[in-house]
């Protein structure tokens, strides 16, 4: 897969991935979940949904993922949310065209939450802040807050924290080893590192920071550790989130297209562009801007 322009179409709103760039895990709270501290990417590509409003009230999605029950789709779950709070008495059929590696740590399902949540919010005319869709969302994952918000940024907490920066547009090289990771398998190992100790944002240098979930997923599936190795004679590289995607940096396309076209053909991968603005974003800004000219 090449990065495109094929997330700009009409009536297709954008569901970017993200990269973390680095993950540090600072500590637990007494709920179990981590604090965390992370630069999270926002890439050029990724997943789409077109949604088509109706006066049935139901929710439904087409084509449904293939081991995940309708009502258990973060798709589904995010739009319900948002009518119930919203006391929304219309419907939606939802369209999915999906290119995102699940469970790869590129955030798939809280992309797609948080597209839900920004497109129903301006097509059923809910007039929700993005603070309060961030909040939403939070409840449907952790990442969903930074994609509601849509833009490259610091996170802190549990990903609620955000603070929004400006990185140089570079390329990324994402690999899939082909192994599936569960954040909850990786943050339940007992051996995870959990006392890294706190950074300041003007301090970040990627040689600096590490992915303190990378060794574990390494031990635990030897395929990523592989890939890894092999993505390492190439250029600056670290695995994304809680794995199972290891992301390889180039200042340009071309260099990392040739590095594509080297990888053995049981890698699968796509090259994409780092951008400081989302894709969803943008198309927000878009059809804002051609609602207020009417
Ligand atoms: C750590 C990240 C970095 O992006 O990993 P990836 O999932 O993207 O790989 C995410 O924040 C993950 O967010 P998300 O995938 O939404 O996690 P959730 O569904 O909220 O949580 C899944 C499970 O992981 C654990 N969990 C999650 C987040 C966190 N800060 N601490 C945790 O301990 C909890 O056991 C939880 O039950
Ligand atoms: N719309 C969705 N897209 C992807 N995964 C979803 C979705 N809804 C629910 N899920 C569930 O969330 C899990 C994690 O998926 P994903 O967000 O792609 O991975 P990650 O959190 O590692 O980036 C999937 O294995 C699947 O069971």
């Amino acid at each position: 897969m090449d990065s495109s322009n094929h997330l700009k179409a009409a009536a297709w709103w954008p569901s970017p991935a993200k990269l973390n760039l680095f993950l540090h895990i600072l500590g637990r709270y007494p709920n179990g979940y981590h604090q965390l501290q992370s630069l999270f990417q926002m890439l050029d590509f990724g997943d789409r949904l077109a949604f088509s409003v109706n006066d049935t009230g139901l929710i439904t999605l087409s084509p449904s993922i293939e081991g995940v029950a309708d009502d258990d789709n973060l798709i589904v779950r995010a739009a319900r949310l948002l009518q119930t709070k919203a006391k929304v008495t219309q419907g939606v059929h939802i369209q999915l065209d999906k290119q995102l590696f699940m469970g790869g740590g590129i955030g798939g399902g809280s992309s797609n939450a948080a597209t839900t949540l920004v497109a129903l919010n301006h097509l059923w005319q809910c007039n929700l802040s993005e603070e309060v869709l961030a909040a939403l969302g939070l409840s449907l994952g952790a990442d969903v807050p930074i994609f509601v918000h849509g833009k490259t940024a610091f996170a802190g907490g549990v990903g609620e924290h955000i603070d929004a920066t400006e990185l140089p547009e570079q390329w990324y090289l994402v690999v899939n080893p082909g192994v599936h990771i569960s954040t909850a398998e990786i943050f339940g190992a007992p051996e995870l590192p959990r006392s890294t100790p706190p950074m300041n944002w003007q301090d970040y240098c990627f040689e600096q920071t590490r992915n303190d979930c990378q060794q574990i997923a390494c031990k635990r599936y030897p395929e990523v550790a592989k890939l890894l190795q092999w993505l390492l004679h190439y250029a600056p590289s670290r695995m994304t989130g809680t794995g199972a995607c290891v992301f390889a940096t180039f200042a340009d396309q071309k260099l990392a297209l040739e590095v594509q076209a080297k990888l053995p053909c049981n890698w699968s991968s796509f090259v994409a562009k780092g951008v400081n603005l989302s894709p969803l974003k943008q198309k927000l800004y878009e059809v804002n801007a051609a609602r207020d000219m009417n």
